[in-house]
């Protein structure tokens, strides 16, 4: 199956950050050319697509969040993480089955996919609800069964195994599309010896290793307190780094830190939106990015930040940085894009993600660009990060695959997405 978009403009995120005028080829699930001019008469093509007025850039890429907590959506806000955590989120959760799971993940990935967002990052309970769905959607998912061992040790044996199980049965699955992690929720939720057993699942398995990271100064000083060292150094100990990790937040770090999270590859989700509400601070993304740490953006759960648009954290990423140190070239337009779409990939080692080029991954979105609050079209880049957001996006090819077009979502029955995670939210309540 051929496909070509024609009369389109192309951010194609690589070195250059080059802007292309004309024309993509889709071969199957792959970008096959991206040029001026067709490579062969358009009669050959099984689709041609007019690109007209469209900006096409890659898919973007949410490298942390809790999908299902879309059902806690303005539920427990303008707290701080430990209060927000144990008095809000917690007890809550606690009631949560697996239809809840299912429908709050639905919600967040419909609105993931008509905002842009082509891959995702998820850690939660029932992983296999959220796996089914990434399957059915069309979307790309790196999941991840999170694991809190606040806990007997035969409840934390059974939450490893069902871990480890989850990544067996769907790591590589859905066409390629889903892929697995090991994770230990965070240090301060999981003692030592069972992110030891955490970390040794990882190896058998050869997987990744995700978890939340200082996230808030609290959490450090109580790591401190606890352990009598920083996060980073405590997580060094326990071998989590002997994997490949995706640290969530990592927000109060020291400079000893960030030299052993380079040492070690440690990739970053950066989650400005979070962190804000949250009150968490905000992360040393400039420093960690002129060390050369791979730092993408996260959402985190829809429940602290209030919504799942990566445009949005692109824009927050840009201008918090700016804000907080004083430098208009903190984070850069063009390093937010980056983070939101090839640093993304990176991070969750999609090496084939993330760039508008031949042999990649036909992630692609198209943005209207003939709106008001995107013209006149002095500057691609800046219109993505400092203008533009989920709402202006109108086609999402995933795979090669439409998925969202003309911004209705093929592949998921939205209407009774929305209703069903209503009625979750109304029982929850009870
Ligand atoms: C069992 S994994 C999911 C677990 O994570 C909690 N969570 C959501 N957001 C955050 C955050 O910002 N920091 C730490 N933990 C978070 C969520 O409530 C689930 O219990
Ligand atoms: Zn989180």
């Amino acid at each position: 199956m051929k496909k070509i978009i024609v009369d389109g403009l192309f951010i194609t995120v690589d070195d250059q950050e080059t802007i292309v005028k004309g024309c993509l080829v889709i071969n199957n699930n792959q970008i096959e050319f991206i040029g001026s001019e067709p490579p062969e008469p358009l009669e050959i093509y099984d689709e041609v697509i007019n690109g007209n007025n469209k900006l096409y850039m890659p898919g973007l890429v949410n490298t942390h969040g809790h999908t299902a907590m879309s059902l806690l959506r303005g539920y427990g806000d303008d707290l701080a993480l430990k209060v927000w955590l144990e008095e809000k989120m917690w007890p809550i959760e606690a009631k949560f089955t697996a239809n809840d799971v299912k429908w709050g993940s639905a919600l967040s990935i419909v609105e993931m996919l008509k905002g842009g967002t082509t891959s995702f990052v998820d850690m939660y309970d029932q992983m296999e609800t959220v796996a089914a769905l990434v399957e059915q959607s069309g979307m790309r998912g790196c999941l991840t069964r999170g694991v809190i061992g606040l806990c007997s040790t035969e409840i934390q044996d059974q939450k490893l195994q069902m871990a480890k199980q989850f990544a067996k049965d769907w790591h590589g699955k859905a066409d390629g599309r889903i892929t697995a992690m090991i994770a230990p929720h965070a240090p301060y939720t999981c003692p030592p010896d069972y992110i030891e057993k955490l970390v040794q699942a990882a190896h058998d398995l050869d997987l990744p290793i995700h978890t939340h990271m200082s996230e808030s100064e609290q959490e450090v000083q109580q790591n401190v307190n606890d352990y009598g060292m920083r996060p980073t150094f405590h997580l060094e100990k326990l071998g989590v780094f002997n994997r490949p990790t995706l640290l969530a937040h990592a927000v109060h770090l020291n400079d000893e830190e960030l030299a052993v999270l380079k040492a070690y590859d440690v990739r970053i989700s950066h989650n400005p939106g979070s962190n804000l509400k949250l009150a968490s601070g905000v992360a040393r993304v400039p420093d960690m990015l002129k060390m050369g740490i791979k730092v993408s953006l996260g959402t985190d759960g829809p429940a602290s930040n209030n919504n799942l648009d990566m445009f949005e954290e692109m824009r927050l990423a840009a201008l918090i940085h700016k804000g907080v140190s004083g430098d208009p070239l903190a984070v850069p337009a063009k390093e937010a894009l980056r983070m939101g779409t090839y640093m993304g990939a990176q991070s969750i080692w999609l090496e084939d993600v993330g760039q508008l080029k031949a042999g990649m991954k036909a992630d692609i979105i198209a943005i209207d660009i003939d709106q008001p609050h995107l013209l006149p079209r002095t500057d691609f880049v800046s219109h993505v990060v400092y203008s533009a957001s989920a709402n202006d996006v109108v086609d999402v090819i995933i795979d090669g695959k439409w998925i969202v077009r003309g911004r209705a979502c093929l592949t998921m029955d939205e209407e009774k997405v929305k209703r069903e995670a209503e009625l979750c939210f109304e029982k929850l309540t009870q």
